[in-house]
């Protein structure tokens, strides 16, 4: 940048920091420096910190899933490909994010990798086991025993109080009563809910019920964790705490595939996935 475009610029951080001083934005107490940034978009980049992946960004990894040549079609008569042969892989312990416009098929795809959907042509591996030809019940005991899935919408059962929600996977699973009680008591703890177990999801915020979304995600002990915009709904600092949560289960060695429209969660992205039009469009790595 030219010595004089830097020092407009500067005046103009300058003049922004004399009327934000210490301000308070979105629940967050930006430095001044870092809000003229955001305001300004004076070199604010949300994808500072990583490069175009390579092969060589996955040497030595182990690939958990692995989509080769994924379709997805809808309807009958008039059809729509709304997946266009996408290959991806994705590797343990990774924290994946799905970004593009609205309609490109990042919910499609990550439905597809969860197995909550079935592509209309191609391969979808997971831990090397060709999903495409499993039976419904074999798809079932994967998204249970291994995956754990979050949604914008919570999708908790109203009637049912915040333990039980979380407990709900554990009976399914015909775990004892004594077991999964305590086991949801701790993961309620875990997400910061201690004293809220007996309020049902209207009783409590959209943050509390998010977290509350985490915890039954959690009672199975997943491997893998899908979160289609988890933090859609939420006001930004429910949205952080939720995040907050999500990068722990990250630290201790949870891969996350997440969908997201907020490009400034990619702090917290290891890889992510740019897509357009059905296809993936970029697969950026976080540089070491
Ligand atoms: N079950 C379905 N039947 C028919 N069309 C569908 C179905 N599910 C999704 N679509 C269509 O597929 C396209 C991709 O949808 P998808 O939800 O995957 O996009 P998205 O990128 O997640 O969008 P958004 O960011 O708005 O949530 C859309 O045009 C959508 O209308």
């Amino acid at each position: 940048m030219e010595s004089d475009t830097i020092e407009k610029e500067t005046n103009k951080e300058q003049g922004l920091k004399n009327n934000f001083n210490n301000s308070q934005h979105d629940g967050e107490l930006y430095t001044e420096r870092e809000y003229c940034k955001k305001i300004l978009d004076v070199s604010y980049n949300p994808y500072e910190g990583f490069h175009p992946a390579t092969e060589k960004d996955d040497e030595g990894k182990k690939v958990f899933i692995d989509a080769k040549k994924i379709c997805r079609i809808f309807g009958t008569d008039v059809k729509t490909k709304v997946l266009d042969d996408v290959n991806l892989k994705i590797y343990e312990k990774e924290f994946v994010m799905i970004l593009g416009p609205s309609g490109c098929g990042k919910t499609t795809l990550m439905n597809i990798l969860g197995l909550l959907d079935t592509p209309s042509s191609g391969k979808l591996y997971i831990s090397n086991n060709l999903t495409v030809n499993m039976a419904e019940s074999e798809r079932a005991v994967f998204r249970r025993k291994i995956g754990g899935f979050i949604f914008q919408q919570f999708h908790l059962i109203n009637t049912l109080t915040a333990l039980q929600n979380v407990e709900l996977p554990m009976v399914l699973d015909n775990l004892e009563t004594d077991t999964r009680t305590q086991r949801a008591m701790k993961l309620l703890n875990l997400v910061g809910l201690k004293g809220k177990e007996n309020n049902r999801p209207s009783q409590l915020s959209g943050g509390q019920q998010q977290r509350v979304a985490i915890a039954r995600a959690l009672s199975n002990k997943p491997k893998i964790l899908f979160a289609d915009e988890p933090t859609g709904n939420l006001d930004s600092v429910s949205g952080k705490q939720v995040m907050k949560l999500i990068k722990e289960l990250h630290d201790q060695g949870i891969t996350i595939i997440m969908v997201t429209h907020d490009s400034t969660l990619l702090k917290y992205a290891t890889k992510v996935i740019r897509m357009k039009d059905g296809q993936i469009e970029q697969l950026l790595q976080r540089d070491e």
